[in-house]
């Protein structure tokens, strides 16, 4: 267990800054990624806001742990979340303020929204400061985060794209260069939804139309493809570290095991500070996020 952490001392040249709201997130959304700029010896930091303490429970012998009972997922969470960074090979993983300083606040418009150290009623400006705290330790060139609905519209995940861009604001010069966004491109989840018509956990069931989804977007307002379809197999492992959230029939094995790595091997951005490096293709998608970025900048 790495409670405390500290950069190495030289930084190395490149640093990449995450940050995401739950435990599982950074692998969903960015374990790719994050794999592939370990592999390629950047420094990678992750900055999660939450411990997920109001999160299902896909293990039956772990139920007790559930926020109505022992109240211990978030404890549990973390050594889930221990265990995905290792898989991926990120040694610089931290919680926002440390460990329980914001709890989870649970689904949109839930009670739990309102609980005292909920994370979508911290005050924005004091969980930005420990975020720039790590920004000037850091000097990240290059930041991930989600949009502003968060990429599917979860509190935890509005607020931790409020907290980014707000440090991203405050800490001006140590500040990242360039920031991204995650997003889908809509030629991916129409490709999906087609690859899913006959599987038995299909994702898509519920919908006709991409456009009946919360998030995806036009593929000429994507910045860059990062593919990392060679390090898929440890995002696989970083997902089976968080059972309690993803169960052994999820969909996203079925888009690991049946569909290859261009699912989840493959992972997009919108890049919403900084100038956009050369790129590939018909809409010139960057497949480096330090691209355009010179030694110098940093
Ligand atoms: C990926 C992600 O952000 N997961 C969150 C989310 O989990 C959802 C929640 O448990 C919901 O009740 C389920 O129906 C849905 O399938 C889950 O994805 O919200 C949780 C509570 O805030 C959070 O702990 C989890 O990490
Ligand atoms: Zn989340």
């Amino acid at each position: 267990m790495t409670v405390e952490q500290t950069a190495p001392d030289p930084l190395p040249a490149r640093r990449l800054l995450l940050v995401h709201a739950h435990p599982d997130d950074e692998v969903i959304g960015t374990g790719a990624t994050m794999a592939h700029y370990v592999s390629t010896g950047a420094h990678v930091t992750l900055v999660t806001c939450t411990l997920g303490e109001e999160g299902e429970i896909h293990v039956p012998a772990l139920a007790q742990l559930a926020a109505g009972q022992a109240d211990q997922l978030g404890g549990w969470r973390l050594v889930e979340w221990e265990r995905a960074c290792d898989a991926l090979g990120v040694t610089d993983r931290r919680m926002l303020g440390g460990p329980g300083r914001y709890r989870d606040s649970g689904m949109m418009g839930l009670e739990t929204n309102k609980h005292p150290r909920a994370f979508w009623s911290a005050d924005l400006d004091e969980a930005a400061a420990h975020l720039v705290e790590i920004m000037r330790e850091i000097r990240p060139q290059v930041m991930i985060t989600y949009d502003e609905n968060g990429f599917y519209g979860h509190p935890d995940h509005i607020q931790a794209h409020r907290v980014a861009m707000r440090a991203a604001e405050l800490a001006g010069p140590d500040g990242p260069a360039k920031i991204y966004w995650t997003a889908q491109p809509l030629s991916v989840l129409r490709d999906g939804m087609e690859a899913f018509k006959e599987s038995e956990s299909n994702p898509f069931a519920d919908v006709d139309t991409v456009d009946d989804l919360p998030f995806g977007t036009p593929d000429e307002e994507i910045a860059a493809r990062i593919d990392g379809t060679e390090h898929y197999a440890k995002k696989t492992a970083a997902m089976r570290a968080h059972a309690t959230q993803i169960p052994d029939n999820s969909w996203l094995y079925g888009m690991a095991g049946d569909f290859g790595g261009e699912f989840m091997g493959v992972e997009y951005y919108t890049l919403v500070k900084g100038e956009r490096g050369p790129g590939e293709g018909p809409h010139k998608w960057e497949t480096d996020l330090f691209a355009g970025l010179d030694r110098d900048d940093r």
